[in-house]
C-alpha cells in the first residue's frame, strides 16, 4: 500500500476511539515518528466545550510523552465525504515540531481523494521557537 494511504488507514481506525459526544464529529490522527513508530490520536471533547482537544494534538502530546519529538508525517481522518484540514491551533502545535516546515500533512478531500501538503504550506510565516531564542 502507498505510505500515505497506509498512514491514513491508521487515522481512520483511530476515529473509533474519539470522545466526541457533543459534536459527534469523530476525528482520528496517525503521527509517523522519525523512529518509524506511529502514534494514534483522536479528539477528546469536554462538557466545558473549549477544553476539548483535537486529534492532531492528542497524537503529538502522546508521542512527546512517549519520548518522541521528531516527526515525518501526520494523517488526519474525519467522517466520510468531509475534507479535513488541521485547525489553526493544531497548525501552530505541529509547526513547533517541524523547524523546516516539511512535516507532511495527509488527509482525504471531500471526494475521498488522498491529498498531501506540508505544515509549512498550511502555516507560512509561523511564529516558532527561534523567535524566543533571539529575545
Ligand atoms: O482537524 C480537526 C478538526 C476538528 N477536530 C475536532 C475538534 C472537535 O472535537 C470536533 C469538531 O470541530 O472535531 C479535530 O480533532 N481535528
Ligand atoms: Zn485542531
Amino acid at each position: 500500500m502507498d505510505p500515505d494511504a497506509a498512514l491514513l488507514a491508521v487515522a481512520e481506525a483511530a476515529r473509533a476511539d474519539a470522545y466526541a459526544p457533543y459534536s459527534r464529529f469523530q476525528v482520528g490522527a496517525a503521527l509517523l515518528c522519525e523512529d518509524g513508530t506511529v502514534q494514534r490520536g483522536c479528539n477528546v471533547e469536554n462538557a466545558s466545550y473549549p477544553a476539548g482537544i483535537c486529534a492532531e494534538r492528542t497524537a503529538i502530546a502522546a508521542a512527546i510523552a512517549g519520548g518522541r519529538r521528531r516527526f515525518r508525517a501526520i494523517a488526519v481522518a474525519g467522517p466520510d465525504g468531509i475534507a479535513i484540514t488541521p485547525c489553526g491551533i493544531c497548525r501552530q502545535v505541529l509547526s513547533e515540531f517541524s523547524a523546516d516546515g516539511r512535516l507532511r500533512v495527509i488527509a482525504r478531500d471531500a471526494d475521498g481523494v488522498i491529498r498531501a501538503t506540508t505544515i509549512g504550506a498550511l502555516l507560512p510565516g509561523a511564529f516558532g521557537p527561534d523567535a524566543l531564542r533571539q529575545a
